[in-house]
């Protein structure tokens, strides 16, 4: 049969880590071994976790011992669980997660659990494709400060936005549905102005409406929000579950990309002892379950994540395959790819952290702003100019501050936010 791999960082001054393994790997699958008759062993052996490695890391010389930890692979037959993201996390982390100082730190799948996946309908390709755009990063804004707010309001700083020159507009995921801006109006008023900045900018633009609402209507309000001529859609992934946003990717007449929001993801990555790794919660399980574009906090913006995570989530959303080929996972040939998704690292970014990102993700990323645009002292549409402005130099290899001396937008976004070059 095949396996889908778990890799744990356990934390514990004295226990045997090996012991430990042997434990997960038969607790969380058969349950008990060693007791079984053997006439029993041999037909439950194909459900038998196994121990791939333990990697054992003792403190150095004047580290606490509170700093030993092991590195725990662990093999599961996947035949001991459903095609679905839900029955994998639940049975590779569901009581473990809670047992002690453990944390998720890698995942990878076999050939036969991934052909439950058909992964991003649209990818970062199609996302290209969408727009016409495949020789540069794309730049997203976002939408500030929008509850409360009227049709007309909307309307405005939508147009602003794409005027100046932006490729993609988000809704900031803490707009609902509501009385003031219903989905189906907001996407209307929104598309108008986006035709208007089009005869302007002469860019396509895809417009994330916020999907939202209680889980048995999504897939209706999806429908309805592309009926009514929405081009894209944002969701909050963890908020709901990744096994929703699967069935939203993998619904057929759902023909727009799912950009997925990180929002929840702090109450999962961020400590070194528990949770999920930042590459599995927002790399490949986004990935696996559909999303087409996934954001994640960045390195150098406000709500910060180290950058060498960012750089596994970069690798996980865009490497060829996400099946590990394993010597346990017999039916090789059968490697699938996945669609790659769109890296959007994000949170804080101002035209000054250009350099670093596209040094860190290379063009196949998007650059994505909301305080960063909106609060360029010349006014919104500015914002968007430096933001192209800095993509320019940057791929032209021209420092920002040289380029700025003929481009004032990106001179005041210098002056205002600076830039760590
Ligand atoms: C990591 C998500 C970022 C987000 O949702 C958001 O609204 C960012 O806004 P700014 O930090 O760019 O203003
Ligand atoms: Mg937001």
């Amino acid at each position: 049969s095949a396996y889908c791999l778990a890799t744990y960082r356990s934390f514990d001054e004295k226990a045997d880590f090996h012991k430990k393994a042997t434990s997960i790997a038969v607790g969380l699958t058969v349950g008990s071994w060693t007791e079984l008759p053997e006439a029993q062993k041999a037909q439950m052996e194909k459900h038998l976790g196994k121990v791939i490695s333990v990697e054992v890391h003792e403190p150095a010389p004047g580290e606490a011992a509170s700093s030993r930890y092991a590195d725990i692979t662990i093999a599961y037959p996947d035949v001991n669980f459903s095609r679905d993201i839900p029955a994998l996390l639940v049975t590779v982390f569901g009581k473990l997660s809670m047992d002690g100082k453990i944390r998720l730190i890698d995942l990878s799948f076999s050939s036969d659990f991934l052909s439950g996946f058909s992964g991003p309908k649209f990818g970062m390709q199609g996302v290209r494709d969408l727009l016409g755009v495949h020789d540069r990063p794309l730049l997203m804004s976002i939408f500030k400060s929008v509850v409360g707010y009227e049709l007309l309001a909307l309307r405005e700083q939508f147009y602003l936005q794409a005027a100046g020159g932006v490729d993609l507009i988000k809704d900031d995921e803490i707009l609902f549905e509501n009385p003031l801006t219903p989905l189906e109006k907001r996407i209307e008023i929104c598309l108008e102005a986006a035709e208007q900045a089009t005869q302007l900018t002469g860019q396509k633009l895809l417009y994330a409406v916020n999907l939202t609402g209680s889980t048995s209507k999504l897939a209706a309000q999806a429908k309805k929000a592309i009926a009514a001529g929405a081009n894209a859609l944002l969701f909050n992934v963890l908020a709901y579950g990744f096994d929703v946003l699967h069935e939203l990717s993998s619904d057929p007449e759902i023909t727009i990309p799912i950009m997925a929001h990180p929002a929840l993801a702090g109450a999962t990555y961020p400590s070194p002892h528990y949770g999920i790794s930042p590459s599995v919660l927002l790399g490949k399980l986004m990935r696996l379950a559909g999303a087409d574009l996934v954001l994640f906090p960045s390195p150098y913006g406000s709500v910060v994540m180290p950058r060498e995570e960012n750089l596994a989530i970069k690798h996980v959303l865009l490497t060829k395959n996400l099946h590990q080929d394993y010597a346990y996972n017999a039916s090789s040939d059968a490697i699938l790819k996945l669609a790659a998704s769109f890296p959007v690292p994000s949170a804080g970014i101002h035209p000054g952290l250009v350099p670093h990102i596209l040094r860190d993700f290379g063009s196949d990323v998007i650059v994505n702003a909301g305080g960063g645009i909106h609060g360029h002292r010349m006014g919104t549409i500015a914002g968007g100019h430096a933001f192209r402005q800095a993509i320019d130099a940057t791929l032209q290899g021209i420092s920002l501050r040289d380029y700025a001396q003929t481009h004032p937008e990106l001179q005041s976004a210098i002056d205002t936010w600076g830039t760590p070059e």
